[in-house]
Order: C-alpha cells, then structure tokens, then sequence
C-alpha cells in the first residue's frame, strides 16, 4: 500500500478560473468540446461525488482551465496525473502544478489513444475482490469523445488491464444528460440501451446529480449527469468483451422491433439456422424486444453466440454491412465451404 505523503493540500491564493481564463486569452474550441466549469463551488460539488480523495492517486481528463484540478489538489490528492490534448492550458497547469508542490505530472495526448497502464504506481494496486484501491479517474469529458472513452475503458475493465491492473480504480466522470440516463436505464425503460447493459454489466452505475447547461461557459445546448463507476468483482454476463460488445450492438440496433432482427444481421443472410440456433440455446423468444430483455437473457444470449463463433471462428468478424463479406460469403457459397 501506498505510504500516506505529508503536504498541505490546501492551494495558495490563485486568480479566480474566469480570471485565469480572461489572462490567457483562451476561448472554448468548439472542436474540443470545451465546456468550461468557471464557479469553483461547482468543481468542489463535482470532486466531492467522487468520495474522499484524501492521499490518493487521480487521473483527471481534459483539465482545461483547471477547475476541478484545482478542486481535487484541495481535496487532499498526493498525486494528480492531468490528460489535456489542447497545450492551451499548460501554462495555467503549471502554474497549479508548482503552487501544489508538485503533486502534478501534464501529459499531452489525446485520451482516447493513452496508455493507462502507468498512470497510477505499482503499490497502491489492490486485488480486484478486495476493496477498490486508493485511485481515482475524474472528467468534465468533453462530450466528442465521451461515449467512445467509457466503452474503451469497459474493454480495459473487463479485461483488469491498463488503470484497472492496479485493481477497481473508481470513474467520475460527466455526461450529457440523455447518455447519463442511458447508461442507468433498468429493463423496459424508455432510455434503455446498448450502453444501459454494458455499463451496468462491467461496473455499478450510478448518475449522481444533473447540472443545467447554463453552468457551462459557453453553455451547450444540453444538461450535464455527473455519474459514477464502480467495477464489479463480477460482471452479470461472464462472456468475453468482443461477444458481449457485438450481440449487444447488433440487438440495439432495431431497439423497438423484435430481437430476432437485430440477432439475423450478426449471420450472414443465406444462415437463418444460426439465428434459430442462438434464440433456441439461449432460451430467448424470438418475438422479445431489446429493452424487455433481462440481463441474464443477454448472458445466455451472449454465451450462445459465443458457443456459435466457436464451432465456425470466421463468424465473429463478420459484418454484415461489408461489401468485403458480401463479396466472400458469395465465394464461400459458390465453393461450398
Ligand atoms: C468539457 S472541457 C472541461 C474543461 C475543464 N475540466 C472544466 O471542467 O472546466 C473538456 C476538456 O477536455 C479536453 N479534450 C478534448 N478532447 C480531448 C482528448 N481527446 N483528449 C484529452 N483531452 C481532450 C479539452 O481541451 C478540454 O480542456
């Protein structure tokens, strides 16, 4: 275990964000997603959610101006790892970064192709049935690369790689307001989905509390969730992530129709016996709609897909919208093989 590092957390008098801001000229790129959180009592809310910070390890995403960064220096983190693709803000971060005492290390990068493995150290690595280690991942994400970020960080979960090799590293991270939903929806909600299912599979879910877009400078259109993740021990469906990633994507597809459509373009289409084949091992009835379906009808849904991909392994990449496949599957036909 870590050995708690003696600091003060508290930060010395520094400009106001808004004044940090106005100093250094930087207007939100609308490219960026850049949303700012400019009220500090804001950024405090939001660090708070994420529960004590106290002596701990925490990656925080696209720091910008530094609201939060500033929030979770205060809130006592020993060590805080800042991502931030726009170097805009370095300067501003470095001035945080020496006013704290150095407990920052600014990585320039774009967050969707970082490495997480050695964002937290070795030693506060805890095992994943035990409690969740000292560690924190925390956002204001910018909403262009939010939905992809958290199904790679799934992937990572499900597979205890990159920040989760140290354990069940926690996520506050925010949203917009329809996806935080989504990702809390229950069975037969309106808002259930893909991401409902994958998120609540890998980790418990939680949307902690909406912010209006007004709080935003510039304000987007749209309210913000703050949501919280935690890795299960173990996840609902204990199919590989690919299996469980793709049936998913594939059954969603056609949310308000049966699922046996959305399960027929996972096959090619001269194989209607493999979709027979699934819905029969799984149990499933082939008239249920996606959002009625239970997650231990997706487990064994999953698992027979799985079982499916095994006896033929060409049918796992198989995507029905390629003109490759259409091409290949015609050959195959015409050889048949
Ligand atoms: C919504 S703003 C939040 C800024 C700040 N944390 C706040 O709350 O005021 C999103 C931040 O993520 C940064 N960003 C955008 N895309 C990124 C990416 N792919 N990788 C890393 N940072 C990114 C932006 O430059 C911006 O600073």
């Amino acid at each position: 275990m870590s050995t708690p590092v003696a600091f003060v957390a508290k930060l010395p008098p520094l400009p106001a964000i808004k004044e940090v801001v106005r100093l250094y000229k930087l207007r939100a790129k609308k490219q960026l997603s850049q949303n700012f959180i400019l009220n500090y009592n804001l950024c405090k809310r939001i660090i708070k959610t994420a529960g004590s910070l106290k002596n701990s390890y925490v990656c925080e995403v696209g720091p910008g101006p530094g609201g939060l960064t500033r929030a979770i220096l205060e809130a006592g983190a020993a060590h805080l790892s800042v991502i931030e693709k726009d170097d805009r803000f370095f300067p501003t971060l470095e001035e945080l970064n020496a006013a704290s005492h150095n407990r920052m290390k600014i990585y320039h990068g774009d967050v969707l192709h970082f490495n997480m493995y050695d964002i937290f150290p070795p030693e506060i690595s805890r095992d994943w049935s035990e409690e969740p280690p000292n560690a924190h991942i925390i956002g204001n994400l910018p909403f262009s690369v939010s939905t992809p970020l958290i199904i790679r960080w799934l992937r990572e979960i499900s597979r205890k790689e990159g920040a989760w090799s140290r354990g069940r590293v926690r996520l506050t991270l925010t949203f917009q307001k329809e996806i935080a939903e989504r990702m809390v929806a229950p069975v037969m909600n309106d808002q259930r989905c893909r991401l409902s299912v994958m998120c609540q599979n890998w980790c418990d879910v939680q949307h902690k509390f909406t912010i209006t877009g007004k709080a935003f400078v510039p304000s987007p259109d749209v309210d913000v969730g703050v949501v919280q993740f935690t890795p299960r021990i173990t996840p609902q469906i204990l199919t590989a992530f690919e299996y469980v990633e793709k049936l998913l994507r594939h059954v969603f597809h056609y949310r308000p129709k049966m699922c046996r459509k959305g399960i027929e373009t996972l096959f090619p289409p001269d194989r209607p016996d493999l979709t027979r084949r699934l819905l029969t091992r799984a149990d499933v009835h082939a008239d249920s709609r996606s959002y009625s379906l239970h997650v231990e009808d997706f487990d064994r849904m999953c698992q027979a897909y799985k079982e499916i991909c095994d006896e033929e392994p060409h049918l796992l990449t198989y995507d029905y919208r390629s003109k490759e496949n259409a091409v290949l599957w015609r050959n195959r036909k015409l050889l048949n093989i």
